[in-house]
């Protein structure tokens, strides 16, 4: 394909905006249009990021009313929830890939519930593609709507559809710990996440309950054909980015790990981001940092009928920016690598 893709991205002033732009910068077949900014509009990007400092032709960020859409292909929503749904509903022309979670639950109560607030545009709840890449595939190239999965279920369902999918194990018995960098969190200054907070320790949150649990409950519901339940507990790490899950699965009658694990690895085999790593072989983020890789893997439980399935991401790539790339890489008929072949980063 020769066309340029025109993208603008709201919100480049936060982490995920920022790492799209990072990722956008090398891909053959984008043009960096416009970016947005809410309190820090009117500030060049090379003031606000570091990294952005050898990179002083990159507009400058505004307001997403000053923005021109004539032209622009596709709109990346890197905004809070609410405020990402509110912007981007009033909007006709591009196409829209949100990285917020304002699209990925159907129903407007459970929104509301999870959330604190009224869907501001409910109308459109289930007109979006749940953009995870490696089972949307066939929807992507018509969806004008796509919404990215948060970070946590990215690694979750990753690990738990291809078993879901094959009845090899059981949707009411699922347990997920998850760990999360502190990235995960957003720019925003918060004093839980301070350097004297997050350092030398681990949080665990979220425990009566946290947003991510109704949308992996929905995408494995809808799998498995009937309504599931989940317990997910997350901590946050003192890392910048990365992100780990170890997930305790009961397997189906005369289902084995390492038939598990064999099936996954078929299930995945075409896929250029998700590899189920050798037998034995334990996923850890520093394979995958600054990447848009997963990698998985499937052990035995000391207690019988049971399984470890252990998934690590990077949340700001695949499990944000990187996956809304791999996603408008096949909404405009790209590889779905364009722009994304960077290995990881270590140390
Ligand atoms: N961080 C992560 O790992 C992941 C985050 N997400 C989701 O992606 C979205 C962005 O997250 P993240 O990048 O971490 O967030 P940040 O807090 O780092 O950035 C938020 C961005 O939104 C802008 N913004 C805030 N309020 C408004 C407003 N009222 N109007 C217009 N723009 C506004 C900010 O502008 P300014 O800086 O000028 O205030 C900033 O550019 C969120 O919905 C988040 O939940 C999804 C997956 C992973
Ligand atoms: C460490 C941390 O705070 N993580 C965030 C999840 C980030 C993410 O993916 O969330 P959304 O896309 O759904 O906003 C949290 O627990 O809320």
């Amino acid at each position: 394909m020769s066309k340029t893709i025109r993208i603008a991205v709201l919100g480049a002033s936060g982490y995920t905006g920022a790492d799209l732009v990072r990722l956008a910068l090398t891909h053959p077949h984008v043009e960096i249009a416009a970016l947005s900014a809410n309190a820090k509009a009117g500030q060049p990007m090379a003031d606000i990021w570091p990294h952005f400092a050898a990179y002083p032709e990159l507009p400058p960020l505004v307001t997403a009313d000053e923005i021109d859409w004539a032209g622009i292909d596709v709109v990346f929503g890197c905004l809070p929830h609410a405020t990402s749904a509110a912007l981007l509903s009033g909007l006709s022309g591009p196409r829209i890939i949100d990285l917020s979670a304002d699209f990925r639950l159907d129903d407007a109560d459970s929104y509301a519930r999870w959330y604190g607030t009224a869907h501001p545009a409910p109308q459109l709840m289930t007109k979006a593609v749940y953009g995870l890449t490696e089972y949307a595939a066939e929807e992507l190239p018509d969806a004008r709507l796509v919404a990215c999965p948060g970070c946590y279920p990215t690694a979750a369902l990753l690990a738990l559809l291809p078993g879901v999918d094959a009845g090899m194990i059981s949707p009411e018995r699922i347990s997920i710990t998850a760990l999360s960098g502190v990235s995960g969190a957003g720019r925003g200054l918060k004093e839980a996440n301070l350097f004297g907070e997050v350092a030398e320790a681990v949080h665990p949150y979220g425990l009566s309950g946290h947003r991510h649990m109704p949308e992996i409950e929905q995408e494995l519901g809808k799998r498995a054909g009937r309504d599931v339940r989940i317990s997910f507990v997350p901590h946050l790490v003192p890392m910048n980015r990365g992100e780990l899950e170890t997930i305790t699965v009961d397997l189906a009658e005369g289902v084995t790990a390492e038939g598990l694990r064999t099936a996954m690895a078929q299930r995945y085999a075409g896929a250029p981001f998700v590899h189920v790593l050798p037998e034995g072989k334990a996923p850890a983020t520093r394979m995958v940092r600054g990447s848009n890789h997963a990698v998985i893997n499937v052990f035995p439980d000391r207690i019988a009928g049971r399984a470890i399935i252990v998934a690590a991401i990077d949340n700001l790539v695949k499990g944000s920016s990187g996956q809304a790339i791999q996603n408008m890489n096949l909404m405009f008929g790209l590889d779905q690598t364009a722009g994304l072949t960077q290995a990881p980063l270590f140390p």
